[in-house]
């Protein structure tokens, strides 16, 4: 048994129905350490043969035997270890790849080696030393004369130490003197114990050979051995393995290097979409935030205040009031807290300073609705005070109406006592504080109320309970709903609510709303953006068409392919992302710069949230784009792509 064997290979190619044999029934063998040279007339199928050694093509009938092993039962993947491994190509144009390195071109194959990056790079410089390119490692293809071209590519198929080179018409591109030298590089590489096998239209060339085989008419016509072949060498000790995915970010990162100004013009397309749907959802944050604020500081949402739901006609004044009942059932319902007694008087009050009177149209107990910060000066009130509003305060000393606090002031209030008549009440109270007459309320505590009417023996009754929601707004409009599904004998609702927190809730839906609707507008533009990525990574498919078909023959698998593409797509998708974020900062932060100096408000919010999804949001729409390309590049030929041009 031979190392390698052909047994009647048959090849075809179809131009419609019609059958165009090249490949007739060819038989042979090879051993380790041969040099042998195909020759033949041009079309004669010599590159059609080696396609077929090489792994590249299994569209034959026949066979191809590697140490007793066929590689017709091989899985695609079988075929991509074995043209890795056993298989270095060398083609007539070089085939290298033109944006990178000769170190990153001899790179790409140590890549699929299980060698450490060290061993990798100790490994790539001593090939490039040996074929005479120690000074040029640096240089990108398009420097190297023809010659050197053709070395690193024979470095490159040397790197993964395979046991078979298969050259197709190494020298045919190249001057004598460069012939020379690469057909003593391959006669070394034959020395090692390795078979070569090159094609050749030459004579001079397959004469330096070990062994010439002749097709003609798509059979061997002669099979000649002209030198003893070298001694067979050792097996192959380096593992391979595809492309990792490290190693394809890497490439994808040097390709869109090499293309520079293209993927900086998608990078800020790309961009503008993420950039526009940031501002939108940080601009929602920050009106949201400062309606809210503004709300906050006029009122206390999470206070309510709770009546009876009497009728207009109802004269019974007791109906009105609130019993223990009504605060237990309140104190029951989930998020509330504190239900405090309250009580109100609608006119019959005035106040009295010196010769000063001032008439109070509402009257009421101090309850949570009231809010602390609308004070602007003094307390609110302890027992037997009285917080007035800014209004009521100057009517009694209209100059210096916070002069009031802490000075007594006769309050009064006309009334029915529990016989009907009339009467008034007075009582001395301390003046506690000013507050805000839009926010605030002239008021006592109920302790003071109920001594205000104690005086004449008059108890009161609350005519409305306040209560606390504890936790966010969003749970007073829960609270509410529950209040308002007590119902009375006629199944009217038994209360009446005020308070603006479910306004609020109510309020920041719609914000949410508007602003999510904002942000799908200015996320068509993603589309754009989308559409854009799909046609470029086409583009570059196109463009790097052959550059696939290299990497196929060099053993990358599909899968590494298609990587190649989505590791492109992701770095679109991020760098366009984070330069959407630099520049939604920037403007947040001008923004809110002017705000601050107009409304005292950061107006424009972007949480760490509104980032993430703007990061995670453009990385998606990116390899969701690449998804066709990238199975396009994938699904290429690898023969077809090598002849791409
Ligand atoms: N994909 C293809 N479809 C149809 N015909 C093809 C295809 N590839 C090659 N052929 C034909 O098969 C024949 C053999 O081609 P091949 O490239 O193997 O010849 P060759 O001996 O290497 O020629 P040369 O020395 O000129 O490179 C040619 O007639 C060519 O036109």
């Amino acid at each position: 048994m031979a190392y390698l064997e052909l047994h009647d290979i048959q090849k075809s190619y179809y131009l419609g129905s019609e059958e165009f044999p090249v490949l007739k029934g060819l038989n042979l063998s090879f051993e380790q350490g041969e040099f042998v040279s195909i020759l033949g007339e041009s079309g004669g199928g010599k590159t059609t043969l080696m396609n077929i050694i090489g792994g590249l093509d299994s569209n034959y009938t026949g066979d191809v035997v590697l140490n007793g092993n066929s590689l017709r039962h091989d899985t695609n993947k079988q075929l991509d270890a074995y043209r890795r491994q056993t298989i270095g190509f060398i083609f007539q144009n070089f085939n290298l790849i033109s944006h990178l390195t000769v170190l990153q071109n001899v790179m790409v194959s140590l890549e699929m080696t299980t060698l450490s990056r060290k061993q990798q790079e100790e490994r790539a410089h001593q090939l490039l030393e040996q074929v005479g390119l120690k000074e040029h490692v640096k240089k990108f293809p398009n420097q190297l004369s023809g010659g050197q071209k053709q070395r690193v590519a024979i470095a490159r198929a040397l790197a993964s130490d395979p046991e078979i080179i298969i050259a197709d018409e190494p020298t045919g591109a190249l001057d004598s003197q460069n012939t020379q030298e690469i057909l003593e590089l391959l006669d070394q590489i034959a020395t090692d114990g390795k078979l070569v096998i090159t094609v050749t239209h030459s004579q001079t060339v397959a004469d330096f050979g070990t062994r010439i085989v002749r097709l003609t008419d798509g059979k061997i016509s002669e099979d000649k051995q002209i030198k003893e072949p070298y001694k067979a060498g050792n097996e192959n000790e380096l593992t391979t393995h595809t492309l990792k995915f490290g190693a394809t970010l890497k490439m994808a990162l040097e390709n869109m290097r090499y293309n520079l100004k293209r993927n900086i013009l998608i990078i800020i397309g790309a961009a503008i979409g993420i950039f526009s749907v940031i501002v939108m959802l940080g601009l929602g944050n920050g009106v949201q935030g400062y309606i809210n604020h503004e709300i906050y500081s006029q009122v206390n949402p999470n206070a309510l205040q709770i009546t009876k739901n009497v009728s207009s006609d109802n004269t019974d004044v007791n109906k009105s009031n609130m019993q223990t009942k009504d605060k237990n059932r309140l104190e029951k319902i989930k998020h509330v807290k504190n239900v405090q007694n309250g009580f109100y008087v609608q006119g019959g009050s005035q106040l009295r300073l010196g010769k000063q009177t001032a008439a109070i149209s509402f009257m009421q107990t101090f309850n949570p609705t009231i809010l602390k910060k609308s004070i602007t000066k003094g307390d609110a009130p302890k027992g037997n005070e009285i917080l007035l509003t800014k209004e009521i305060a100057a009517k009694l000393n209209k100059k210096h109406p916070y002069s009031l606090i802490g000075k007594k002031i006769i309050f009064y209030q006309n009334t029915l006592n529990k016989q009907k008549r009339p009467v008034t009440l007075s009582k001395t109270l301390k003046v506690s504080g000013i507050a805000k007459a839009n926010t605030g309320s002239t008021s006592v505590t109920y302790q003071t109320m109920k001594s205000i009417y104690g005086s004449k023996n008059i108890s009161i009754k609350p005519n409305f309970l306040t209560l606390e929601v504890t936790g966010s707004v969003e749970n007073v409009k829960p609270v509410q709903n529950k209040i308002k599904a007590f119902k009375n004998s006629k199944n009217k609702a038994q209360y009446m609510i005020t308070g603006v927190g479910g306004f609020v809730d109510t309020l920041n839906t719609y914000i949410n709303l508007a602003v999510n609707v904002l942000a799908t507008i200015a996320g068509i533009s993603l589309l754009v953006s989308a559409i854009m990525i799909i046609v470029v990574l086409y583009i570059s498919v196109s463009e790097r068409t052959k550059e696939i078909g290299i990497l196929r023959a060099l053993g990358t698998s599909k899968g590494s392919i298609r990587n190649l593409f989505f590791s492109e797509a992701f770095f679109i998708g991020l760098f366009s992302s984070v330069l959407a974020i630099i520049l939604a900062e920037g403007l947040a932060a001008i923004a809110n710069h002017i705000a601050e100096s107009g409304i005292n408000y950061q107006i424009m919010q972007i949480s760490t949230g509104n980032i993430l999804f703007g990061l995670i949001i453009s990385i998606a729409i990116s390899l969701l784009a690449a998804l066709a390309p990238a199975g396009k590049a994938a699904r290429l030929d690898p023969i077809e792509s090598l002849s791409y041009e």
